[in-house]
């Protein structure tokens, strides 16, 4: 459903700053793929989202989804097919409008109209999404989203980034910010969402065990390249530790990461 062809991507070309943020990286992606990506600072993974979502067009290469190829179309065109979660919960809704309209405003996006309205049936529509993440968000859709805590809003955002049945969910460390507890709740959310909606997905995690445990297949990056693509069995049997092994041996070098979290 997803291919990246050939795709490169660098900063700052011919200048001493210069960086080669994605190099000739190609991909393929199922329907049913829910991919967890992991790997160093700067290996170039949010890169790689960013020109999946057309927050940056590549230099080379082509990016397909569903076959279409969408390489030229700016962010807001994949929107509709292509819904995004960053890592930080303060981003992605709209703090001074409540829970009901932020969830309208991005149900909105599928209509033709062009506009949101509060109505009995979307309404009870919402209650029930908010009533399936097991928050009691079902009971404050008057509250303004800005006096959510930040799991409370991640969980929301999730929510509205899948409202519309996008065709692919990307997912960019969006529990790295929460506490551990919160975090584990939003991960559950999330494969929830993801399995009742049967969205592909794409996930960055910090998280090595997450990255290992949740959905079907596992990628590492590394200097704008894919040096591991692994699932079935592969997966079933890889540990952190050989993980680590694999990348010092793969790369000659140690797997470096401020946010990595190995247990
Ligand atoms: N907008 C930008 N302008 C210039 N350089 C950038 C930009 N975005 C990313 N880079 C550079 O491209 C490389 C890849 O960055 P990217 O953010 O994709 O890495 P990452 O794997 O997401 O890293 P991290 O785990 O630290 O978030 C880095 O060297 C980074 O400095």
């Amino acid at each position: 459903m997803l291919d990246i062809k050939n795709v490169s991507k660098t900063f700052f070309p011919g200048t001493p700053n210069e960086k080669k943020a994605l190099k000739s990286l190609n991909l393929h992606l199922d329907k049913d793929d829910f991919v967890t990506i992991i790997g160093s600072n700067g290996a170039g993974k949010s890169t790689l989202f960013n020109v999946i979502g057309g927050a940056f067009y590549v230099d080379k290469g082509a990016i397909l989804l569903d076959k279409k190829n969408i390489t030229g179309l700016p962010d807001y065109k994949r929107a509709y097919n292509i819904g995004r979660l960053m890592q930080d919960p303060m981003k992605g809704t709209a703090p001074s409008m409540t829970i009901e309209e932020n969830l309208a405003l991005a149900y909105s996006r599928q209509s033709t109209k062009g506009f949101f309205a509060l109505n009995k049936k979307d309404t009870s529509f919402y209650r029930s999404l908010l009533a399936s993440l097991d928050l009691g968000l079902e009971n404050r859709m008057k509250t303004k989203v800005g006096h959510l805590s930040g799991g409370q809003r991640q969980a929301v955002t999730l929510l509205m980034c899948t409202i519309s049945s996008p065709k692919l969910l990307l997912l960019d460390e969006h529990t790295a910010a929460l506490d551990p507890a919160t975090a584990k709740k939003i991960l559950k959310i999330t494969t929830d969402i993801v399995s009742k909606s049967q969205i592909t997905t794409m996930m960055i995690t910090h998280d090595i065990n997450a990255a290992l445990s949740l959905g079907n297949r596992t990628i590492m990056m590394d200097d704008g390249e894919v040096i591991l693509d692994i699932k079935g069995e592969e997966r079933k049997n890889m540990t952190v530790e050989k993980l680590l092994t694999y990348y010092s041996k793969e790369r000659n070098k140690q797997l470096a990461n401020d946010r990595m979290l190995l247990s």
